[in-house]
């Protein structure tokens, strides 16, 4: 498919320092507000862009060029773009991919999500390295009018920290992916924005996945009998997830096995009683080394965590559910990587085993769900 894009007209991104980049409108023209984060994928856009943990981040690509294979019907995370605003250096004028049906400024203009183009991602993405996270704005066509004030709109706009926003992403109706060929487990996986993949993931090892709303009590759970409990990933400060982990805890009680990925890590860290503190600009991309603890193994893995838990690295936790420890670390910083309890059936990663856009190292981690199901039943 090739499809020709006009020259854009300007934008501007304001962040909430006050330092500035100007360039031009990607995608819809308009105002956006969100919180300033990097992605260091190199592949991928389409599954960052769909991926409900990004609700309300505006997001830097330091790949400089992006867009090339268009847009497919295939590879989206969710059935809607999620970021609040999309940062390139250099969009492909062309889009080019047997799958791709239209390009991605027209469906980020057709969606509604304003971006910016031509501006050095570079230096946007150091100053956030070294200031950390920030708020920030993108502004084009007749909000470019605002003049003084769009800083003023940028600081004024809701932070991170301490934003409640799992129940703005996951479905209202429970759903059920069925287990390809004959099923062998049921999973009732809580959606704290999960991500399409992760189901997929479950169903191709013949576990049929009840996905359930984030407002889910413990009894709507053991209605279906499961064979063990899944929390999803998902937006906002795990800090605020109070019912998740209120849910969880009912679920480590009862002794069902237990997986969670990324905010299902956060939620399991607050579960066994300990902290979770904002990372000063967070893990996003592809390409993050992580080691697994228990094998000593180094897997390269997908990362979307802007949070960590705080727990010792290097002494086993006593916990109100027995004992507890540090299952993995990344390697680029020390952060808490993954959680697993000794005495009880439950584990979880703080990044993406379900690896879309890969890499897929860390697929065997849904090989060790089913373990603990397996050893359950026997
Ligand atoms: N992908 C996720 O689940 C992200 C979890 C959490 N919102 C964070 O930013 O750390």
């Amino acid at each position: 498919m090739t499809t020709a894009i006009p020259r854009p007209g300007p934008a501007v991104l304001v962040l909430e320092d006050g330092r500035t980049f100007r360039g031009r409108s990607y995608g819809a023209v308009g105002q956006t507000l969100g919180e300033a984060v990097f992605s260091t994928g190199m592949t991928g856009y389409q599954e960052t862009l769909t991926d409900p943990s990004y609700h309300r981040q505006v997001v830097v690509m330091t790949a400089p060029h992006v867009g090339n294979t268009g847009v497919n019907d295939e590879d989206p995370e969710s059935g809607r773009i999620w970021v609040a605003g999309y940062v390139v250096r250099d969009p492909a004028r062309i889009s080019s991919n047997w799958r791709a049906t239209r390009t991605l400024d027209a469906e980020l203009a057709a969606q509604g999500v304003v971006g910016i183009s031509g501006i050095d991602t570079r230096a946007l993405t150091r100053h956030l390295r070294e200031r950390g996270a920030m708020r920030v704005g993108i502004f084009s066509g007749d909000a470019l009018a605002g003049g003084d004030e769009l800083l003023a709109r940028v600081q004024a706009a809701p932070a991170m920290s301490g934003a409640d926003l799992a129940s703005e992403v996951a479905t209202t109706e429970p759903y059920t992916v069925p287990a390809q060929g004959t099923r062998r487990f049921t999973v009732a996986a809580v959606d704290l924005g999960i991500k399409g993949m992760t189901p997929y993931r479950m169903a191709e090892r013949g576990i049929e996945v009840h996905v359930l709303p984030a407002t889910t009590t413990a009894e709507e759970i053991y209605a279906l009998a499961p064979d063990g409990v899944f929390f999803s990933n998902g937006p906002g400060d795990p800090a605020t997830a109070d019912h998740a982990v209120a849910l969880m805890r009912a679920v480590l009680e009862r002794g069902t096995p237990l997986f969670g990925i990324c905010f299902g890590n956060q939620i399991l860290g607050r579960a066994l009683g300990f902290g979770t503190y904002k990372l000063k600009y967070g893990h996003r991309g592809i390409n993050q080394p992580v080691k697994d603890r228990v094998t000593g193994k180094v897997e390269v893995t997908a990362h979307n965590h802007g949070f960590a838990v705080d727990a010792p690295l290097d002494t086993v936790s006593d916990t109100p559910f027995g004992r507890a420890e540090v299952s993995h670390v990344c390697l680029n910083d020390n952060v808490v990587e993954g959680l697993r309890l000794l005495d009880r059936p439950a584990f979880s990663v703080q990044y993406h085993p379900e690896a879309a856009a890969g890499p897929h190292d860390a697929a065997y981690l849904f090989d060790r769900f089913v373990s603990l199901m397996e050893d359950q039943r026997a």
